[in-house]
C-alpha cells in the first residue's frame, strides 16, 4: 500500500491539485490555508478522501487495489471496535454505529510529511497538536520514520514505528458520547529535517445529522449534531487559527 501512496504523492503538484475535480472538493490539501503564523502551519500534504471515492485514486496511481483493500479492512475493524467499546464498557447498543457510521460518511486520509529545513526553534509541526473530530481513528504509521507524539498532562510521548501494529485513537465524538469515559487523545506530528514520512488514517465518522448525546446523568456535554460540531470547528479554525473542540459543547460552555 505504501508504494501506491508514495506514487500518488510523487505526481507533479498541478496534477495532484487537478484531483480535486475528480473527487469531492478539498481532497488534496497542503499546508494550512488559514495559518497566520509559522506555528499554525502544517508541514504536510494529504489526500483526504471520502471512503466511497477511494477507487477514484486509480486516476493518479494506475492501481489502487492495496489502498482500497486497506480501506475496506480498517472500515470493518472500526465498526467492530466501536461496537465492542459501546456494548462492553458503556452498556449501549452497537447498532448505533451500524446505523449512523456508514462507509459514505467515513474518510481515508493519506499524509505525507516532506523533510523540513526549518530549525526546531521555529516550532513548525507536521501536524499541529489536535484531537480528531470523529469517533475513532485507525492509523497506519510509517514503518520506519517516527514523528507521531501523544500529548498527556502537557507531556509528549513518541509513538515508536511498528510495522506490525495499527494505532487506534479515540476521537472527540466518542468522548462526548461516552460522557468522558473515553478520552479523545491529543496528538501531533513533529517534522524531520532529513527524511520524508508517510501515514494513512481512517476516520470513523457519522452522518452530518447524527445527534451526539451521552445519556448519562449529569451529562458533561449538551446534545449536538455532527454537522454543528464540524461547522463550529471550521469557524474556530478560520477565526482563531485553531480548533477549540469539545469545550464549546459542555453544558456550561464558557465560549459563546
Ligand atoms: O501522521 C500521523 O501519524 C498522524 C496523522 C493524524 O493525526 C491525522 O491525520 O489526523
Ligand atoms: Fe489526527
Amino acid at each position: 500500500m505504501r508504494r501506491e501512496q508514495v506514487k500518488a504523492f510523487k505526481q507533479p503538484f498541478d496534477r495532484k491539485k487537478e484531483e480535486d475535480d475528480k473527487f469531492s472538493a478539498g481532497t488534496y490539501r497542503w499546508g494550512t490555508p488559514t495559518a497566520t503564523c509559522l506555528n499554525q502551519l502544517a508541514w504536510s500534504e494529504a489526500f483526504h478522501i471520502p471512503l466511497l471515492e477511494v477507487e477514484n485514486l486509480t486516476s493518479i496511481v494506475s492501481c489502487s487495489s492495496a489502498i482500497e483493500q486497506f480501506a475496506t479492512t480498517v472500515a470493518d475493524l472500526a465498526q467492530k471496535l466501536a461496537g465492542i467499546l459501546a456494548e462492553k464498557y458503556l452498556g449501549r447498543k452497537s447498532t448505533f454505529f451500524q446505523d449512523n457510521c456508514a462507509p459514505s460518511t467515513c474518510y481515508l486520509r493519506m499524509n505525507r510529511y516532506p523533510p523540513c529545513p526549518m530549525p526546531p526553534a521555529a516550532a513548525v509541526f507536521g501536524l499541529m497538536p489536535h484531537t480528531d473530530s470523529d469517533f475513532l481513528t485507525i492509523l497506519y504509521q510509517d514503518d520506519q520514520v517516527g514523528g507521531l507524539q501523544l500529548v498527556k498532562d502537557g507531556k509528549c510521548f513518541a509513538v515508536k514505528p511498528n510495522p506490525q501494529a495499527l494505532i487506534v485513537n479515540i476521537g472527540d465524538l466518542f468522548q462526548a458520547w461516552s460522557n468522558g469515559v473515553y478520552k479523545s487523545v491529543e496528538h501531533r506530528v513533529v517534522t524531520n529535517p532529513h527524511v520524508e514520512r508517510f501515514s494513512t488514517a481512517y476516520f470513523f465518522c457519522p452522518s452530518y445529522d447524527t445527534e451526539i448525546e451521552s445519556r448519562c446523568e449529569p451529562s458533561i456535554y449538551r446534545k449536538f449534531s455532527f454537522k454543528e460540531y464540524r461547522q463550529q470547528v471550521q469557524e474556530d479554525v478560520g477565526k482563531l487559527g485553531r480548533k477549540v473542540g469539545l469545550s464549546r459543547f459542555t453544558v456550561n460552555a464558557i465560549y459563546s
